[in-house]
């Protein structure tokens, strides 16, 4: 339980070493572990809390032990609530702690158990538990209100008819319906000095309250379980038809794939009125047992399409409701997804998909780098579904808990997003979870062989993906032989991939639109600029784009670290995300950009693939995707499911010819030989439009760039003042730059600016922003004569009309700017 050492926060405007050495030992006495002192609510309570880390270290008497010690998973374990100076520090993500412990060591040292010693170390009833519970009273009062029914509809239809106003008495009975005795009852929990005659009433009401939620949870049950099923047993039909047509629709169009009642209202109550064509391929396909490679074109619900399936088999099991969080299992699917927000984004799909009240779904644990390993683990020994990337996996796979013996008996294997997952960094990771999930491991290839019908596992293997290049493809579909060369770098993927062990010869191929792997309501264009005008004419295209979700994809981590300070100056909403960022600030960035319509999130290529982020309305290729099958993710990002969405790459003139080639490629029909006929358009932006929006980009840039120098130049301060203290000598960052910059070599023009922009003072930098103040509150007005686009895709009725009119400085209420 001992908190890892804090990473030192790099101090501002370090000179020398006494000074640093000075600053690093205040930062010492402030910044601290986030022991289990680290929340608010212990601020408040120190002396009440009982730590794991802090109490006992004496063995008690062993009648004590024996008479309550506490499972280790019956502790209330909760998360830390790490404090946001310690937002660096990753392996702080996850951590937990529990009050009201005492730690019990033998006595020589070995192994520890724990005491509940307060009220607060065992985890309340979860709701399965309650669930019986539940069932019971839910049981009682079916009894009574059946009893009961008849009078209290009579008096409703009096009441109605006696005021003729029908809504505001249907509200007024309705009140009983709601959570009032559970707040009453909360408050009555912090109350120290009661009467008795108090606490009763007090009890009396919270269990009026348990059974209005337990009546609400009942009536909503009733609703989900059949929802084909239009006549209520309940008096009150017509007020909660009127709830229940909100919250599902008609899957009469899911009929045909013969899918369970439960499957069908969790469907119904997402919302999901048809299955996507993809789903409506491959679902039979897997839940008759069979290997399945699906390829199907960006935001086109692949995930689901392996996720009902999942489901299906979990719920035809025997009795899965008894289940309850914490009683350990033999996990039923292993999903493989090649980035930690996917595995994420896969997590909560499914989870909306399984935790539905009419039945008790399958459980889902999520393991990603970035969290704690221990509670991963615990999380894994209970859950039916795991979803991983391969790293943080193979990790938690290799920690011992029989975990590898467990997921040998997975029934289904995905891999989502397959091509990158098999091809790219992960390979090794990879390579060992699937030799670990062989059965027997394989010493030669005699016993190959001869174990080739005992290796035939029985679980199935589905691969998804929108991109498959053509030898994959071929290969996933058994149309070609393996070399025997396994090793060779270029055969790493074909290696893989008889790794992945398929039970059946030949899996199902199911490629739903083999014409494009890109969206069919996706519109792509083209914006042509001087290499050294891209941050202006992105910033003028953005401006085109006001109150649009965008996304913005550069090649490296530095251009997003440039940019998104260049258009916060700009004030704009823009955030970050790159593979760098600790995994909470990278949870914390997506969470941002889905909570706002206007959001823009700058991003490398760790979002392009699989992110499901709603109402995404236009992509921006800052830099030119490497591949054209990055151009297809970084594109799918919008106009996913059926939805609209624009896709334009910033590229100098130099590149356009590589662009349209790019593009083309992606668009060439498959099966057809390269006869690209698609060019994509240019999209020309009012270069005077663009000029006039020249100073403040110019200027936001400087502020920016100086920015970076200065927290750069702090960092690098830092590095040389600790190396500088570790061998004893005196460091003075001023004669240290002025020794470098005499100095000659690569890089040395960015670094000499670099240097100069470290000079610029505070002064200059308040001057600038009240510059560019001035500058983001003018409006920019070409007149209402000019055109603002030549393509025509801007409504210039509408800037006419005065609708469009802000979008020339008057980027509103952003607060980016300080
Ligand atoms: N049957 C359906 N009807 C309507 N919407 C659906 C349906 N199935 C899935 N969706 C929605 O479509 C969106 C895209 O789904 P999903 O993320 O599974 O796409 P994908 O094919 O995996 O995309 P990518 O290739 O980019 O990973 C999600 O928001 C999902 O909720």
């Amino acid at each position: 339980m001992a908190a890892p050492p804090p990473k030192r926060k790099a101090p501002t405007g370090a000179s020398n070493l006494t000074n640093s050495r000075k600053r690093q030992k205040l930062q010492k006495e402030k910044v601290k572990p986030p022991t289990t002192s680290a929340t608010k609510k212990d601020k408040k309570v120190p002396q009440e809390r009982k730590k794991v880390e802090t109490v006992g270290d004496v063995p008690p008497q062993p009648s004590e032990k024996v008479k309550k010690l506490t499972p280790l998973d019956s502790l209330n374990w909760h998360n830390v609530d790490v404090p946001d100076q310690l937002d660096d520090y990753e392996g702080f993500f996850g951590l937990e702690e529990v009050d009201d412990v005492e730690v019990i060591r033998e006595a020589d040292g070995g192994k520890i158990t724990f005491r509940a010693v307060g009220n607060r170390a065992v985890k309340p009833q979860t709701e399965e538990e309650e669930g019986e519970e539940e069932l019971e009273v839910t049981k009682k009062l079916d009894v009574e209100r059946n009893e009961k029914a008849s009078s209290t509809y009579d008096i409703v239809k009096e009441a109605l008819n006696a005021t003729g106003n029908g809504k505001a008495i249907l509200e007024d009975e309705w009140s009983g319906f709601s959570d009032v005795g559970d707040e009453d009852n909360g408050k009555a929990e912090g109350a120290e000095d009661e009467s008795e005659e108090t606490i009763v009433e007090k009890e009396n009401r919270a269990v009026d309250g348990e059974k209005t939620k337990l009546e609400k949870k009942r009536l909503k049950l009733e609703k989900k379980t059949d929802a084909s099923q239009t006549i209520s047993t309940t008096p009150f039909a017509g007020v909660l038809n009127e709830e229940d047509l909100d919250e599902g629709v008609d899957t009469a169009e899911w009929q045909s794939l013969s899918l369970a009642p439960a499957t069908l209202s969790a469907l119904s109550y997402m919302r999901f009125e048809r299955p996507t064509p993809i789903q409506r391929a491959a679902i039979p396909e897997i839940t008759a047992g069979h290997d399945v490679v699906g390829k199907a074109s960006t935001g086109s619900g692949k995930t689901l399409a392996f996720g009902i399936p999942i489901l299906e088999h979990y719920l035809q099991q025997p009795c899965p409701q008894v289940q309850t969080e914490k009683q350990e299992t033999t996990p039923l699917a292993l999903i493989l997804a090649p980035t930690r927000e996917l595995a994420h984004q896969i997590g909560k799909h499914l989870t909306a998909l399984c935790n539905q009240e009419s039945f008790s779904g399958p459980r889902i644990a999520t393991i990603t780098g970035g969290l704690s390993i221990q509670k991963q683990q615990r999380q894994l020994s209970t859950a039916d579904i795991v979803i991983g990337t391969p790293g943080r996996l193979w990790e938690v796979m290799g920690s011992g808990h029989g975990t590898i013996t467990k997921l040998r008996k997975i029934r289904f294997l995905i891999v989502d997003e397959a091509d990158r997952l098999l091809s790219e960094g992960s390979f090794k990771e990879v390579e060992e979870i699937l030799n670990a999930l062989d059965r027997t491991q394989r010493t030669n290839e005699d016993a190959e062989e001869a174990d080739k019908e005992d290796e035939r596992v029985e679980r199935q293997t589905l691969v998804f993906s929108a991109t498959f290049h053509k030898g994959l493809q071929q290969k996933l579909a058994g149309k070609s032989r393996p070399s025997g060369d396994l090793m060779s770098q270029q055969e790493s993927m074909e290696y893989l991939l008889k790794k992945l062990n398929f039970r059946e010869e030949r899996p199902k191929f199911i490629d739903v639109n083999p014409e494009s792997q890109m969206a069919s309501r996706l519109k792509e264009g083209l914006v042509e600029c001087a290499g050294t005008e891209k941050d202006l004419y992105l910033y003028s295209l953005l401006m085109l784009h006001p109150k649009t979700r965008t996304l913005v994809f550069t090649n490296s981590i530095s251009a997003v670290r440039r940019l998104t300070p260049y258009l916060q100056h700009l004030n704009l909403p823009a955030h970050a995300l790159h593979s760098s960022m600790p995994q909470k600030a990278r949870l914390r960035a997506i969470e941002r950009f889905k909570s706002s319509p206007s959001a823009i999130l700058i991003a490398t290529d760790v979002a392009a693939r699989g992110l499901d982020i709603p109402g995404v309305q236009l992509v921006v290729h800052y830099h030119l995707p490497r591949t054209a099958d990055m151009y297809v993710h970084r594109s799918g990002r919008t106009a996913r499911a059926e939805k609209g969405g624009s896709s334009v790459i910033v590229c100098a003139p130099e590149e356009v010819m590589g662009v349209k080639r790019l593009v083309a490629k992606v668009h060439v029909q498959s099966g057809i030989a390269s006869s690209a006929k698609y060019s994509i358009r240019t999209v020309d932006l009012d270069r005077r439009l663009v000029a006039r929006l020249k100073p403040r980009a110019t200027l936001a840039k400087k502020i920016a760039d100086v920015g970076i120098a200065k927290e750069k130049g702090n960092a690098t301060d830092q590095i040389f003042a600790q190396a500088a203290e570790d061998l004893g000598v005196e460091y003075d960052s001023e004669e240290f730059e002025g020794t470098m910059s005499g100095r000659s070599g690569r890089g040395n023009a960015r670094k000499k600016k670099e240097r100069e922009e470290r000079t610029v003072g505070r002064d200059q930098m308040g001057v600038w922003k009240a510059e560019l103040r001035e500058l983001l509150g003018k409006r920019v007005n070409v007149g209402v004569s000019e055109r603002y686009l030549t393509n025509g895709t801007v409504d210039i009725d509408a800037l006419l009309r005065g609708e469009r009119g802000e979008f020339l400085g008057m980027v509103d209420g952003l607060g980016f700017d300080d």
